[in-house]
C-alpha cells in the first residue's frame, strides 16, 4: 500500500544517521512544495491545522473529522510523508485510539500524542499535564489502534517547561516502555535539558521549538535527534502575502501591477497541471479548439 511506503521513509529517518528538519504543510498546496523542494518530511502542526480550517488559536478547538480530512486533502496531493500533531487524541485513551483509526485511514506517515491536559481546564491559566499514568494509557491505546504496523506513533511531553526535568524523564521513559517508536519533546530549554532526556532514554528524539543553542545539527544528531522543528514560518508567510495583495487592490493596484504573485510555472507546478493534461489526452478524447 502506499501509506505503507510513507511511513517506511518516515521510520528511515528516525533510524537514520542524522537529524533533518520537516517542512511545515498544511493544505494540498503546501505539501506539493515542500514534496518538490526535497524536504524529506513534513510536519503538519496542530496550530496550523488550526488556522487553515478554522482561522483559530491552538486551543484543542478543531475537532478530529476536520484534522482528519485536511491531513487526507494533503495525503492524496502529494506522496511526503507527514507527521501529523495529533494533539491530546481528542480525549481519552480510546479517543485517541479512534484518533490513531482516522489519522491511518487519511494516510498520516505517523503521529504524536501528547499528555498535556486539553482542552484548558476551567479556571487554571497555566498549561497542565495529564498523569503520567493516563498518559501510559494514551500510549498503549495509539499503539492498539493501528491497524498498518508501519505507522509511527510518537508519545510527547512538554513536561521539562511545565513540570520540570525529572518529571519529562520520568514521562519518557514510561512512554518508551508502552512501545512507542520515537519521543517527541517541546519546552526543553537548554543544551543540560537535552542530553539528560537524551541519557536516560533509548528511543529517536523529536525536538518542537528550540532554543538557538540547539539548532546545529550535528549537535542534534549527536544526541540522536532525528527530526527538529522549525516552526511554522510558510503559513505566515502566506498569511502576509494574502494581506499584502488584498490591501493592495483595495487601494486601487490593478491585479497586472501587483507584487509578490506565484508565477504561472510555479501554479502549474502546484497544481501538477502537466500530469492533468496528460489525463486529459488520455481520458478526455481528441479535444477540438
Ligand atoms: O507540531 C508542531 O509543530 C508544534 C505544535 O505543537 C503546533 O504547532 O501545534
Ligand atoms: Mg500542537
Amino acid at each position: 500500500m502506499a501509506f505503507r511506503q510513507r511511513r517506511e521513509r518516515l521510520r528511515s529517518i528516525l533510524n537514520g544517521p542524522t537529524c533533518i528538519r520537516p517542512g511545515s504543510v498544511y493544505d494540498a498546496t503546501s505539501i506539493r512544495i515542500a514534496e518538490d523542494l526535497g524536504f524529506e518530511l513534513g510536519m503538519f502542526g496542530g496550530s496550523v491545522a488550526s488556522l487553515a480550517v478554522l482561522g483559530d488559536p491552538d486551543i484543542a478547538l478543531i475537532t478530529l473529522t476536520e484534522l482528519a480530512e485536511q491531513m487526507r486533502r494533503m495525503s492524496r496531493a502529494a506522496a511526503l510523508p507527514v507527521l501529523v500533531d495529533a494533539d491530546h487524541g481528542y480525549g481519552n485513551a480510546l479517543n485517541v485510539r479512534r484518533t490513531v483509526q482516522e489519522l491511518e485511514a487519511a494516510g498520516a506517515a505517523g503521529l504524536t500524542i501528547e499528555d498535556t491536559l486539553l482542552p484548558q481546564a476551567f479556571g487554571q491559566a497555566a498549561t497542565q499535564l495529564i498523569p503520567l499514568e493516563e498518559g501510559v494509557g494514551k500510549m498503549k491505546a495509539a499503539l492498539d489502534g493501528r491497524s498498518d504496523s508501519s505507522l509511527v506513533v510518537m508519545g510527547r511531553t512538554g513536561a521539562a517547561s511545565i513540570t520540570g526535568l525529572d518529571d519529562a524523564i520520568a514521562r519518557a521513559r514510561a512512554y518508551e516502555a508502552t512501545g512507542v517508536d520515537a519521543l517527541f519533546f517541546t519546552g526543553i530549554k537548554n543544551r543540560a535539558e537535552l542530553e539528560a532526556i537524551s541519557a536516560a532514554t533509548k528511543l529517536p528524539i523529536v525536538l518542537g521549538g528550540a532554543p538557538e543553542e540547539m539548532t546545529a545539527l550535528d549537535y542534534l544528531t549527536g544526541q540522536r535527534v532525528r527530526i527538529a522543528l522549525q516552526g511554522h514560518a510558510p503559513f505566515a508567510a502566506a498569511t502576509q502575502a494574502v494581506y499584502e495583495t488584498l490591501k493592495a487592490l483595495r487601494e486601487g493596484v490593478s491585479p497586472k501591477s501587483l507584487k509578490g504573485l506565484a508565477s504561472s510555472e510555479l501554479t502549474g507546478r502546484a497544481m501538477r497541471e502537466a500530469d492533468t493534461k496528460e489525463r486529459s489526452a488520455a481520458f478526455l478524447g481528441p479535444q477540438k479548439s
